[in-house]
């Protein structure tokens, strides 16, 4: 209310002005000095608001624009929390219209919400000024006014084309965003420097901006074009007027004091219908913004929603995958081929399989990142498309293979796992024993304390501490132990990074934490799954053998070959170690 108050009272002001010096310039001429006063009192006063208004708009306008702001963004990001798989984040047409959503910022409305006040004021301004040139001359009125289409027909169309261009250089201003944030990311920064990188990744920004720019460049000149020519058009219709107007003052038809108003009245009509056509043109480009945010706010969800849901008990017979297939999209190759598998409750079942077997795609859907293409997945004889994800995933405890390390202390990125726990030091330290991370963390000058983070600084302005890639591990498995009671423990890899000591530790630690939870254990170290309950072997998305370690040795097939290979590598190099260095005999052969 207060800015549709300050913008009426700006709108009125220009009219009041030419008034004012119309009736102080014809007071001037005509004589009597005591007509003088009353107008040079009104200018006085109309300067004062002219001068003070705008800061108050301003203000109002900054103001309205930070509660858009907020607005906006509590609905995009509680939209993109809302998608509940992966798919949407893999698929960069989504990218894209994110990027464009997240540019409809509460500054960036600015023209739509505050700026209605600014049209409101400009339209006042516009019709108080065209009624004052209407009364002295309608046809200079009419001019004035039809010179205006034009102009706002050309910008209407170029602001339209503007947002398009925009949205057609998301991919290029991600991949600008992606080279440029490689150039400076501390995680980049040893590859880039070893390889000399940094040209090449220079080379590259420059080369997304440039054509970024010349694209802009192309817009830009067509809009200098048609401005100008408009303009002309303007600057030709009120000249004409100015002719017409000295002419009949110098034959005696005007006053000096009509004169004057006449050309202040066309010059403010004119300034005011730029500002008009700059404000629409302005709002215009803000509500194409606004139809990417509302784009995206109106997309489904990617997962479709349960089917009258239902509540997910607690594992009692456990999780069954029945003829699972999977591919990531229509045009991907399949990568699960109907899979078959129960994972009993209570049992540790290790999965195995070389890359890209299908392993972490298989627990990715067991987790309901994504639905099956065919097949289902059933928990107690659940489906679990048919239970809220948030439900199922709050059963679980899973550490994935490319795990977070977050900027955040060694609690909390233990804590993370548990957000209801983040101060529960207890439980946060048991977990962290349980997976060889409390004797790294108690080492560090804040123990649990300490950042682990080299971007941001400590409470008491240190720097944070750097881990190691094994340490990283550790916290990392804590975070999925801190989650330990819930019905499923999975884990992918948990010991890739470890150094054999501790690989072996952490896995006899497991063993007992294991004994007796249902478990999926992801592994290509197979003596760290000798004494699971059941072993499965994934090749090209099929199940080829199953069984436990001795009865997969004893049958002699892909994994008594397996463990064969992986066994004998050590015992080689135990006996011979000089001899076969260097020959790449001791890595894992799962890798190969
Ligand atoms: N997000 C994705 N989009 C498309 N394809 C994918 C995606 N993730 C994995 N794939 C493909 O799926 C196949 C299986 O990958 P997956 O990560 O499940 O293998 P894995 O058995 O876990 O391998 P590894 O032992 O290397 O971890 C691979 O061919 C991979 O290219």
């Amino acid at each position: 209310a207060s800015q549709l108050a300050v913008t009426v009272v700006a709108g009125l002001l220009p009219t009041g002005t030419v008034w004012v010096t119309k009736l102080l310039v014809d007071g001037l001429v005509a004589g009597p000095a005591d007509r003088v006063p009353a107008p040079v009192a009104g200018l006085v006063a109309l300067g004062l608001a002219a001068g003070v208004l705008p800061h108050v708009t301003a203000y109002l306008r900054a103001e309205s624009d930070r509660r858009l702001d907020l607005l906006l963004q509590d609905r995009l990001y509680t939209r993109v929390n809302g998608f509940q798989g992966l798919s949407r984040f893999e698929d960069p047409a989504f990218l894209d219209e994110l990027r464009m959503a997240a540019q409809a910022t509460g500054g960036a409305m600015g023209p739509v919400t505050s700026g209605l006040f600014d049209l409101c004021r400009n339209v006042i301004t516009l019709i108080g000024l065209l009624g004052a040139l209407a009364v002295m001359s309608p046809l200079m009125a009419g001019l004035v006014a039809v010179a205006a289409l034009p102009v706002l027909a050309a910008r209407m169309s170029l602001e339209k084309r503007r947002v398009k261009m925009i949205a057609g250089q998301s991919a290029a201003a991600r991949r600008q965003i992606f080279y440029s944030s490689l150039i400076t990311d501390v995680e980049a920064a040893k590859e880039v420097r070893l390889f000399g990188l940094g040209d090449f990744l220079r080379r590259r920004v420059i080369g997304e901006l440039t054509s970024m720019q010349a694209a802009e460049r192309r817009l830009d000149g067509r809009e200098a074009l048609t401005q100008s020519a408009l303009a002309a058009l303007s600057a030709l219709v009120s000249g004409a007027g100015l002719v017409w107007a000295v002419h009949l003052a110098l034959t005696g038809r005007l006053t000096l004091g009509d004169v004057t108003a006449f050309a202040a009245a066309v010059a403010g009509t004119q300034a005011a219908l730029v500002a008009t056509v700059e404000n629409a043109a302005n709002a215009s480009h803000a509500l194409l913004l606004f139809d990417h945010h509302e784009r995206v706010m109106s997309l489904s969800d990617d997962l479709p929603s349960p089917r009258g849901p239902v509540a997910l008990p607690a594992l009692r017979r456990g999780i069954e995958l029945r003829d699972v297939w999977f591919r990531y999209g229509e045009s991907h190759p399949w990568v699960l081929r109907g899979v078959d598998l129960t994972i009993p409750c209570g049992a540790s079942v290790a999965l195995v399989g070389l890359n890209g077997a299908g392993k972490s795609t298989l627990i990715k859907l067991l987790c309901r990142f994504y639905d099956p293409s065919r097949g289902v997945i059933l928990w107690d004889g659940v489906d679990i498309r048919d239970v809220p994800p948030a439900e199922l995933r709050a059963r679980m405890g899973v550490l994935f293979q490319d795990y977070m390390s977050y900027d955040l202390t060694a609690a909390e990125n233990i804590g993370v796992g548990e957000v209801e726990a983040m101060s529960d030091r207890a439980r946060i330290e048991n977990a962290a024993e349980l997976s060889g991370a409390d004797q790294v963390v108690r080492a560090l000058p804040q123990g649990y304390d300490t950042l682990l983070s080299r971007i941001f600084l400590g409470p008491e302005d240190d720097a944070g501490v750097v881990l190691s890639g094994g340490q990283w591990q550790r916290v990392a498995l804590a975070r999925a132990l801190v989650r330990g009671h819930r019905d499923l423990l999975v884990l992918d890899e948990p010991s890739s990074g470890l150094d054999a000591q501790a690989e072996h530790e952490v896995h006899r630690r497991l063993r007992e934490h294991r004994a007796g939870r249902t478990s999926l254990l992801v592994t290509h170290r197979l003596g760290a799954i000798r004494d699971a309950d059941l072993i499965v072997v994934l090749r090209d998305g099929r199940i080829v053998e199953r069984g436990t370690h001795d009865d997969l040795v004893a049958a002699g097939g892909g994994y008594a070959r397996l463990f064969e290979t992986q066994a004998s590598g050590y015992r080689v190099d135990a006996r011979t170690p000089a001899a076969h260095r260097g020959t790449g005999r001791d890595r894992a052969p799962l890798n190969r």
